[in-house]
């Protein structure tokens, strides 16, 4: 039998009871007393930091970055926080830890940290994975060297830093509630954020982290039409970006099916329908598909790659 396993009911009792908690318990006051580190100074890490401060729940006087390339801390230094090229440092102030390296630097990034820190330095930690691919259990194995290491897998992306973001979180075995009700209060108000059993999230990712540079590229698609029939690229790709925001919020406002949605804007031996004709000539669904399965694989080999 397929295992939904203990763990699984588990975790999505969890998930009700900390939503509960959250509305009913959980106050943001707390939440200056926390110190948040970045193992890891990218786009993503920038991208969760700037959302989270941007609604007032962090100060970057509690922020810890670790990357070992000075240059990229230069931007972090500016704002506030406090750098370091080591890790360790990072995992020895913070008492909440986003590991934001690539999925392949982890162990590297991981040794770093248990070279340089004693082990007894890094205790009860709260540490939130955005890796692609690497699973709760991997993470626990790795982090379990750091005695009360709890995890929290997220998978974020870019979109939260317009406020629009799509990010789905599972918790480790270890997590307490209060774990829980901190890190949905930090997603929560960087747009749509959901708890999810984790067998998903690979699927989830394909579609919602990966998903936007899918989205980048038809609408640049579509300003280039625009282009090709004569519009300027300023006008041309702003009409693209905003027609398919309108057309995801009418799918997201409106009871209506996808299909049906397509149906009211074309009409019959019109303009619309032979651009939708051209779209399945070309094959688009199934590549669109064929990019989320591609994304989804990758995933699990990046996991993989990483043992
Ligand atoms: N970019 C995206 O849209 C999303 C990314 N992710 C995940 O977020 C993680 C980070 O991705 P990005 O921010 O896009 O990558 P990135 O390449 O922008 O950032 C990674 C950073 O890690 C730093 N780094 C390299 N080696 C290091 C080490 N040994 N110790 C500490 N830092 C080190 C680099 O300076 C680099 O800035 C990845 O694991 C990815 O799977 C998840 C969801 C969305
Ligand atoms: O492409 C990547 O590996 C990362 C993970 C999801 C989005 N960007």
């Amino acid at each position: 039998m397929k295992v939904m396993s203990k763990f699984h009911s588990a975790h999505i009792i969890s998930c009700i009871k900390h939503t509960f908690l959250q509305k009913h318990v959980y106050s943001y006051s707390t939440q200056s007393s926390y110190k948040i580190g970045f193992i890891g100074d990218g786009a993503m890490a920038k991208a969760i930091c700037r959302s989270i401060h941007r609604k007032g729940l962090i100060d970057y006087s509690n922020v810890y970055v670790a990357s070992p390339y000075p240059k990229n801390l230069d931007s972090w230094k500016q704002l506030g926080a406090n750098v370091s090229t080591d890790n360790a440092v990072v995992a020895q102030e913070a008492n909440i830890v986003f590991l934001a390296v690539k999925p392949h630097i982890l162990k590297e990034a991981l040794i770093s940290i248990s070279k340089n820190a004693l082990a007894d330095q890094i205790r009860n930690k709260l540490f939130i994975s955005i890796l692609a691919g690497i699973t709760i259990h991997q993470l626990e194995e790795m982090l379990s060297k750091f005695e009360g290491s709890r995890v929290i897998r997220v998978m974020p992306n870019t979109p939260m830093l317009v406020g629009n973001g799509c990010t789905v979180y599972c918790p480790g075995s270890k997590v307490t509630e209060q774990d829980l009700q901190l890190v949905q209060s930090f997603l929560e108000v960087t747009g749509m954020c959901q708890c999810l059993p984790e067998h998903m999230i690979n699927a989830v990712g394909a579609v919602t982290a990966s998903g936007p540079a899918f989205v980048y590229l038809f609408i640049e698609a579509l300003s280039d039409g625009g282009v090709r029939m004569g519009l300027h690229r300023d006008i041309a790709t702003k009409f693209a970006a905003q027609t398919v925001m309108g057309a995801a919020q009418m799918v997201l406002n409106t009871e209506k099916h996808m299909g049906t949605l397509k149906d009211e804007v074309c009409s019959a031996g019109g303009q619309t329908i032979a651009g939708i004709h051209a779209l399945e000539r070309g094959g688009v669904r199934g590549a669109v598909m064929d990019a989320v399965e591609a994304a989804a694989l990758k995933a699990v080999e990046l996991g993989k790659q990483a043992k």
